[in-house]
């Protein structure tokens, strides 16, 4: 599990390391980081033309510091400097020292790269890219991109981007993961990240927000005991899809039998399409939700938002199970939010971002904030699909999924989902943890769905299980 903080949080526990080490040594351990990730992507360094953009900060420092490294190695490393009086006066000393020329910040100086390093601005940037720095960012897209600590242009505590940016290959971060890197717009912007651990774990205060890998999700999959039976694995209740839109339900019961429910009562009005694809399906159409024995309910999907998908709807949330809320039924909850606000037990609402201005303002260019916003407002866990989908809980805690594919932007797929979630509330999973988990093992089953080509809400249902097992496998 990674943590991710904000930049305030990043400032105050470099300052208080700094202060316990000797002068420079947090930037050497950064610039050194970053000239050894250099090296590993350029494969050859002796004769490799690398070119700096080197901005007024310490950023800039970092790069030209690595460049030196890289100089000293036989890189051919010529450094752009942005603002030429505010350049890092030790790291240019050092730059130079090594064999670093400098020259005129031209896109024609970085025709024929092997690698161009983006030192222009990092945590200390507020807008977007200045103007004199747009051509050279624009040139750089033809070459290998390393952006230092954070693509520049782009709001590392948001992920938000005005105009253009850096678009990085690979972006070397120092210290710890900034939301400006995992969310939104910025997060594509970032392309592959590497972190560069400079002892900051030691001043930085717990992370309230989280990414997910592997391991944290295989720990916390549910696995049957030898004790266990198919009441004890989780039973969920499922009403979603209809008549007009059988489909949603029978995505989103796969999807829940797949994810490894232990068995599924079906209330929704597509009987006879669930009743064909699945016999292990115990349908009890038009049975009150209360009457049930279940651990957790999915409800919306293709219900549609009719007087009657309102009751069923509002009769799921009125018992004292944990519940999903998706598609049909957000769009239920945005015209009555009582009925996820007055609940005791836990609810999960999966919106898309249409979905979501249903049920919140928003969402802005801040997806964490609003997010949060929206979660604390509903008291509900609000899990927002997207490039990287962000979860929060109402005390606070969010996390960014990092798994997927844009692939994943196909009708159902937010079906298959909510299903999934639906299976690991009913075994018992706490509520934001179900939505992160599940948001996490659907993004691989995009994934492996992806490798045969572009995959329907079908192939990516079919590739749960997969995904469960190579996930276990770590
Ligand atoms: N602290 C540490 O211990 C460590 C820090 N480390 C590194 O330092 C970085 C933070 O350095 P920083 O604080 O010097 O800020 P930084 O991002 O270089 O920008 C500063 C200047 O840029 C300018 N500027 C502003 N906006 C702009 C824009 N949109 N477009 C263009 N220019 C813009 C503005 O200057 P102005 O031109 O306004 O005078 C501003 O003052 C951090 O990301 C990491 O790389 C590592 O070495 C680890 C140890
Ligand atoms: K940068």
């Amino acid at each position: 599990m990674r943590g991710v903080h904000g930049v305030d949080e990043i400032r105050t526990a470099e300052n208080e390391l700094m202060a316990r080490l000797p002068e420079g040594a947090l930037m050497a351990r950064a610039a050194t980081g970053l000239a050894v990730e250099c090296a590993r992507l350029l494969g050859p360094v002796y004769g490799a033309r690398v070119v700096l953009l080197v901005g007024a900060g310490n950023n800039g420092g970092d790069a030209l510091y690595a460049g030196a490294w890289l100089a000293r190695r036989g890189v051919r490393a010529t450094a752009l400097l942005l603002a030429p009086d505010k350049a890092h006066p030790g790291g240019l000393a050092a730059f130079r020292a090594a064999g670093g020329r400098t020259a005129d910040p031209t896109p024609a100086a970085l025709a024929g790269a092997d690698l161009v390093l983006d030192g222009i601005v990092g945590i200390g940037g507020t807008g977007g890219l200045r103007d004199e720095a747009v051509p050279l960012a624009q040139a750089a897209r033809d070459a290998l991109t390393v952006a230092v600590d954070v693509p520049s242009g782009v709001d590392a505590d948001t992920g938000a981007v005005e105009g253009e940016t850096v678009h990085a290959d690979v972006t070397v971060t120092f210290g710890a993961l900034k939301p400006g890197l995992v969310v939104g717009t910025g997060a594509e912007r970032a392309g592959e990240l590497r972190l560069v651990d400079i002892g900051l774990a030691a001043t930085l205060p717990a992370a309230s927000t989280h990414v997910f890998e592997a391991a944290d999700v295989a720990a916390l999959l549910p696995t049957p005991g030898a004790a266990d039976n198919k009441y004890t694995r989780g039973v969920l209740g499922v009403a979603a899809g209809s008549s007009a839109y059988p489909g949603a339900g029978v995505l989103c019961t796969g999807s829940a039998i797949n994810g490894g429910a232990g068995m599924i009562r079906y209330v929704g009005t597509a009987a006879d399409a669930i009743r064909a694809q699945y016999p292990e399906v115990v349908v009890q159409e038009g049975a009150a939700p209360d009457d049930l024995h279940v651990q957790a309910w999915v409800a919306g999907p293709g219900m549609g938002t009719d007087d009657a998908a309102h009751d069923l709807l509002a009769a799921v949330l009125a018992t004292g199970e944990p519940a999903v809320v998706d598609a049909d039924g957000i769009t239920l909850v945005g015209s009555s939010p009582g009925l996820v606000r007055d609940r005791d037990a836990p609810t999960v609402l999966t919106p898309h971002d249409g979905e979501f201005a249903r049920i919140a303002d928003g969402p802005s260019g801040d997806r964490l904030a609003s997010v949060r916003a929206a979660a604390r407002d509903l008291d509900a866990v609000v899990l927002l699909k997207g490039n990287a989908t962000v979860i929060a809980a109402p005390d606070g805690r969010a996390w960014v999924n990092r798994t997927g594919t844009p692939w994943l932007g196909t009708a159902g797929s937010g079906d298959v989902l909510s299903g999934l979630i639906g299976s690991l509330l009913a075994a018992g999973l706490e509520a934001p943890l179900a939505a992160a988990v599940g948001a996490y093992v659907h993004g691989v089953a995009g994934q492996l769905a992806a490798q045969g080509g572009p995959p329907s809400s079908l192939d990516v249902l079919h590739a749960v299980r997969p995904a469960l097992r190579e996930i276990g496998r770590g």
